[in-house]
């Protein structure tokens, strides 16, 4: 397995709290890594050190490292905003900005410095296709985001991350705060993105990684316990305590 992004010995502190624990993974490239295990296992701290959303904490200190394409990403010569172009992030509950539905898309390419007209207008309609809502907003662009339901609001979310032209899509339990049926979009929508796109997400949802995702890690109190195909780790998992973890004895 080839990977894209090489999780290396890596120790997460929150001031006294370990929440890492020499976690060592390898996540391959266009296809979907889900992380799971029971509240406060470190999912969501281990997705937020790859784009290094964790630097935003006080008192955050890692050790250990992580390369992305064989670049470290906690080295000094790494600018943060360009690691957070390459490396988008979707959060639990949709966060589009208090702006229309087109600026929300054009707001990452007009940042990096694209101005032409013509160039956005053509950004933001492939975006909206990318993200499956391009037909339900096509007419109403200039209205503003927050009209838009719950569902549509985080794929437009994912329209403005993929705007960008990331190569790595994080979702933190995204659909964690939809309906059944926008749930279903987006996890529909994941499986258009695979081929293009290496996503990580974090799920609280079992069922949900076993659907979407080609591999999945399971971790346990800040270490990661396990990691395989997810047909695998479903079916005939290594370790007794993932085991007894999707066979629903904890968590
Ligand atoms: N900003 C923070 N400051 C201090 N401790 C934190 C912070 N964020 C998380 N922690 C602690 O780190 C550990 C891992 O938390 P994390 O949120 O990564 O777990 P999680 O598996 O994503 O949980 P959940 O599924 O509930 O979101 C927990 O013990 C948590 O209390």
């Amino acid at each position: 397995m080839e990977a894209l992004i090489e999780i290396n010995e890596l120790n997460l502190y929150y001031g006294e709290v370990r929440a890492l624990r020499n976690v060592t993974l390898g996540i391959p490239e266009r296809s979907i890594t889900a992380f799971i295990g029971p509240s406060g296992c470190g999912k969501s701290t281990l997705l937020r050190t790859l784009n290094r959303m964790n630097d935003m904490i006080p008192g955050t200190r890692i050790d250990g490292s992580i390369k992305i394409a064989g670049t470290d990403i906690y080295s000094n010569q790494v600018d943060v905003e360009t690691l957070r172009k390459r490396v988008g992030m979707v959060f639990q509950q949709p966060n589009p900005f208090p702006k229309s539905i087109y600026d929300n898309v054009a707001y990452g390419p007009r940042l990096h410095g694209i101005r032409d007209r013509k160039k956005l207008d053509e950004i933001v309609e492939a975006s909206l296709r990318s993200a499956v809502l391009w037909n339900e907003v096509q007419h109403h662009l200039k209205r503003s985001a927050f009209g838009l339901s719950g569902g549509q609001q985080q794929r437009l979310c994912i329209a403005r991350a993929l705007a960008v032209e990331p190569d790595i899509l994080l979702m933190d339990e995204a659909t964690s705060a939809l309906d059944p049926i926008s749930t279903l979009k987006i996890e529909e929508l994941t499986q258009e993105l695979k081929d293009r796109y290496t996503i990580v997400m974090v799920t609280h949802n079992m069922q949900q990684a076993a659907r979407v995702s080609q591999r999945t890690a399971f971790f346990l109190n800040g270490e990661l316990i396990e990691c395989a195909e997810t047909q695998k780790l479903f079916a005939n998992p290594s370790n007794p305590r993932t085991e007894d973890y999707i066979s629903g004895r904890f968590g």
